[in-house]
């Protein structure tokens, strides 16, 4: 593909990408997959090409663009190259005419903007946000340890007792190790915040929103693969990823549960009153993670904000009912509005006089309220809200 072509497909998946944020539709690198896999005769250096425009239009962007050659146009408003190929040469887009209007460039919509001020996110601390972010991975204890993994890369280690960073791109899929489930892909906040929960040998563990599992395998490591680790959530595609992975790990303790929304508890009633510690890694409106989806801040409203929170505060609620007498919580947020973070917290405790935040002793982060929290620029790792709380013997 000459350059202005690559410019034209990127504006073409940019179209796709601002119709699929505004519809609730898919994410961007879904798009992105699909878009080629129709287009056999883009190689390997035009697809890196066009994603990685793609990639910066939307980082160039703040609200959400008219469309993808208007997101285009904002970025090659300091890109003078990007500029130049709107030639109207052979595949390349059209030369720019006086109706062009360039997008709105910022780190976000303005309400999403006074949202992250008022809680304490701005200037170098919100343009980070949109930083890239690097690629850690966890070294897996059930199979490995990180002293003496051999890996194609040495990758550095970092803070976490298991983490290593590598650069952003580093093609781990590839490698046996990665095969065998010698090493997961996880952000060393998301490590930090599966350590934070502090889960033993022989417990039991419930991990309330487990998705695909990334926290559940962590804490079957720190567990090693001894007592009960219940991994329930009510996405039935994300929690049917869980069992290949477990296997690929080798922590055969995971027992995967389906929940149904708005009745958990029915189908966690075995284990009512008997947890000794529950993750709640809560929906959010992921504001911690725009480094690896930037277009999610243009899927979000203020009526999905109010949502999430009253599902954090419900899912902390049925976390309380499922701990034992001096049992213990976890709540994570990968967001850093204080809306999802130390307001539930504040909240929960107000309601549930039992309990109480106890001290963390994570060597990362912030004190934030009742809690913890993690920033791309000050900590390197995702945006994270980690509370630890325990309950009165
Ligand atoms: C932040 S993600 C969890 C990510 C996962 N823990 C990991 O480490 O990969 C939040 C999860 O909460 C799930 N969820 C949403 N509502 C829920 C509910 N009422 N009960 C349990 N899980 C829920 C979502 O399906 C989603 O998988």
């Amino acid at each position: 593909m000459i350059p202005g072509a690559r410019v034209q497909a990127a504006i073409e998946l940019l179209d796709s990408i601002i119709t699929a944020a505004c519809n609730n539709g898919a994410p961007a690198d879904r798009l992105i997959a699909e878009y080629f896999r129709t287009r056999r005769y883009a190689g390997s250096k035009d697809r890196r090409a066009v994603r990685e425009l793609v990639y910066a239009a939307i980082r160039a962007c703040g609200p959400v663009p008219a469309d993808g050659r208007a997101a285009m146009l904002r970025l090659a408003q300091n890109d003078p190259e990007i500029l130049g190929l709107f030639d109207g040469v052979g595949h390349g887009p059209a030369t720019v005419t006086p109706e062009d209007q360039p997008a709105e460039g910022g780190i976000a919509p303005q309400w999403l903007m006074d949202r992250l001020q008022q809680s304490d996110i701005s200037g170098d601390e919100a343009e980070a946000l949109l930083g890239r972010a690097p690629l850690d991975l966890r070294v897996n204890t059930l199979k490995a340890d990180r002293s003496s993994l051999e890996l194609p890369e040495p990758g550095e280690a970092l803070a976490a007792a298991q983490a290593l960073r590598f650069e952003a791109g580093t093609q781990v899929e590839q490698w046996d190790a990665f095969k065998s489930g010698m090493v997961e892909v996880q952000d060393h906040g998301s490590q930090w915040a599966c350590a934070a929960m502090a889960a033993q040998p022989g417990e039991t563990i419930i991990d309330l929103c487990a998705g695909a599992g990334g926290k559940t395998l962590a804490l079957a490591a720190m567990m090693e693969n001894r007592g009960v680790l219940i991994a329930s959530d009510t996405d039935r595609g994300r929690l049917s990823r869980l069992p290949a992975r477990a296997e690929r790990a080798g922590a055969g303790m995971i027992e995967t549960v389906l929940l149904n929304p708005g009745r958990e508890l029915e189908m966690l009633a075995d284990w009512r009153g008997t947890a000794d510690g529950v993750l709640v890694d809560a929906p959010c409106s992921g504001t911690g993670t725009w480094r690896r989806n930037p277009e999610a801040r243009w899927r979000l409203d203020e009526r999905q904000l109010e949502r999430f929170a009253e599902t954090q505060s419900r899912l902390l609620d049925l976390a309380a009912m499922l701990v034992k007498p001096g049992g213990r919580i976890t709540y994570i947020t990968c967001s850093l509005l204080d809306m999802e973070g130390r307001d539930r917290i504040d909240d929960f405790l107000d309601r549930h006089p039992g309990w109480a935040s106890t001290a963390d002793t994570l060597p990362v982060g912030r004190q934030r309220g009742g809690g913890h929290r993690l920033t791309p620029f000050h900590d390197g790792t995702d945006g994270f809200f980690i509370a630890s709380l325990g309950s009165a013997c």
